[in-house]
């Protein structure tokens, strides 16, 4: 504890502990926005490898390059030396290990198996002093980590119990001194404390645990956000933070409405969030705001109004103008909907694009008609044909549905948020393709007054998206020079 509290104080935190929270990190001196306040190595870390994302990726880095697989295990990718000596301390144990175990329960080995694999055999290497213990670097901090373990359903419990079953068969070897029921416990511990690794856009690279980072609590109204540069962590402030107030973080997508960011929450954290937007649960700004986000439309589509449930509750009345929408007519639209996804999935998942296409706008057609227009629903369908239409390199079409998200993103997220700004990247950038050179410029503009706060100015992607920005206004300048002269 005192330990933690000496490490901490280098970097101007205070450690706490509140009775209906557990540990907390409090600012010890004021931040300004933009400012890290915490930046961590990972514990342990993976890269992932599921159906969103098939392609191997470097242990080390995450790089999907020039890849070669270990040629002692033939199970792990580095994509150069340098990555395979970095990660060498723990992987020589671990390709001990790995090698032994047969082929084909290998390519089964989920990410998070080998993430738990990796922790055995760090703490392994802790004891045997291989792999020193630091002030921020020692298997103590997993230790103090919450696992829930109490709150779990049998159903988890007895899944946790046969994954721990697993990697103590794939550890094969009794000197790990870890029993069944410990990593059991442990992987109740990376389901609420392990964050998921994201290049500069936020798209999940790996998981990776951070013990100091763990201790952040979550807010739905956040005053930090947590970015990766490669595998570091690096927790930033996105507003001012007086000393003395609390950091915290978003764990889940804080654009639902009260209700669904609770029910998530729960679910994964067993905790019943109490921040300065969910005590709001129930009053009218409350009820409003998750009747535009998660609500529907008015029948009248002149009328902007939204609804709510009729006391009597056959229906939805608008609030504006009193008009009743049958709730028979709401139960068919929502169903015709969920059949239509599931169909266009499926178009999506089998490869045919174009027909996946006009499903998805069908959607569209039908949530317009049954949801308001900052509808969460209608931006997800909106993010799906952007994501189909960049795939085909359809850079208009997938401007045209950009353009819509943005001010449904300003309207689900506040202002700062990452997310915000990288939809106005990912609009700048069409626009840039396109040559809209003005307007390229307005967007990343945006963009990098959001994202320089959130992501700071020195990784990769950002040095990227400035020059970007700065080749973007010399071509407008020079535009502009070019029709005066004409
Ligand atoms: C990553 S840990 C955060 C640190 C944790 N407080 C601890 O004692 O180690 C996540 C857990 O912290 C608690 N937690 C996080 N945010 C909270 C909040 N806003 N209100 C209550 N509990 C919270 C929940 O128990 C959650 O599962």
């Amino acid at each position: 504890m005192e330990e933690l509290q000496n490490a901490l104080d280098k970097k101007s935190l205070k450690f706490s502990t509140l009775p209906e929270k557990g540990r907390c990190l409090f600012a010890a001196r004021d931040f300004s926005p933009g400012e890290v306040l915490l930046s961590e190595n990972p514990y342990v870390c993976v890269p992932n490898k599921n159906k969103e994302s098939p392609l191997c990726k470097c242990e080390w880095c995450f790089s999907t390059t020039n890849l070669k697989k270990c040629s002692g295990c033939h199970v792990i990718w580095y994509c150069s030396s340098k990555c395979q000596r970095s990660d060498w301390k723990l992987h020589s144990a671990e390709c001990k290990v790995l090698s032994k175990v047969d082929k084909q329960r290998v390519n089964s080995l989920t990410p998070s198996l080998l993430l738990m694999v990796k922790l055995c055999i760090r703490r392994k290497l802790e004891i045997e002093k291989v792999i020193p213990t630091s002030a921020t670097e020692s298997y103590k901090y997993v230790e103090a980590l919450v696992s829930h373990m109490s709150d779990i359903n049998e159903k988890q419990l007895l899944l946790y119990a046969q994954m721990a079953n697993l990697v103590n068969l794939i550890l094969q070897c009794p000197d790990f001194q870890l029993n069944v029921k410990e990593i059991a416990e442990n992987f109740s511990k990376l389901a609420c404390n392990a964050h998921t690794i994201c290049d500069g856009e936020l798209r999940p690279l790996g998981t990776g645990l951070y013990p100091f980072i763990s201790i952040i609590n979550h807010s739905c109204l956040p005053n930090s956000v947590l970015v990766f540069e490669g595998r570091l962590a690096v927790v930033r402030a996105m507003q001012h933070i007086p000393k003395g107030t609390e950091v915290l973080i978003s764990y889940v997508d804080i654009a639902g409405s009260t209700l669904t960011r609770q029910k998530a929450l729960k679910e994964q954290y067993y905790f019943t969030c109490a921040c300065s937007r969910c005590i709001k649960l129930g009053q009218s700004d409350d009820i409003r705001e998750s009747a535009v986000l998660e609500g529907y439309r008015c029948k009248d589509s002149q009328c902007d109004g939204f609804l709510l449930r009729n006391s009597d509750d056959k229906g939805f009345i608008c609030q504006q103008c009193g008009f009743l929408r049958e709730k028979e007519e709401i139960t068919n639209i929502t169903i015709k909907l969920k059949s239509m996804s599931e169909k266009a999935s499926a178009l999506l998942s089998s490869g045919h694009k174009t027909e996946a296409i006009e499903a998805y706008k069908m959607i569209e057609r039908m949530q317009l008609l049954l949801y308001q227009p900052f509808s969460i629903s209608l931006m997800r369908n909106w993010e799906t044909l952007i994501k189909i239409f960049m795939e085909l390199q359809d850079w208009r079409e997938a401007l045209s549905y950009c353009r819509l998200t943005v001010p449904a993103y300003e309207r689900a997220y506040p202002r700062s948020y990452p997310l915000v700004g990288l939809q106005y990247y990912m609009c700048g950038k069409f626009e840039w393709l396109l040559g809209e050179t003005e307007a390229a410029v307005r967007s990343l503009t945006k963009a990098l007054d959001i994202l320089r706060v959130t992501h700071g100015t020195k990784s990769p992607f950002m040095v990227e998206l400035v020059n970007t920005v700065e080749e973007a206004r010399a071509e407008a300048l020079y535009k502009l020079h070019s029709q005066v002269r004409d």
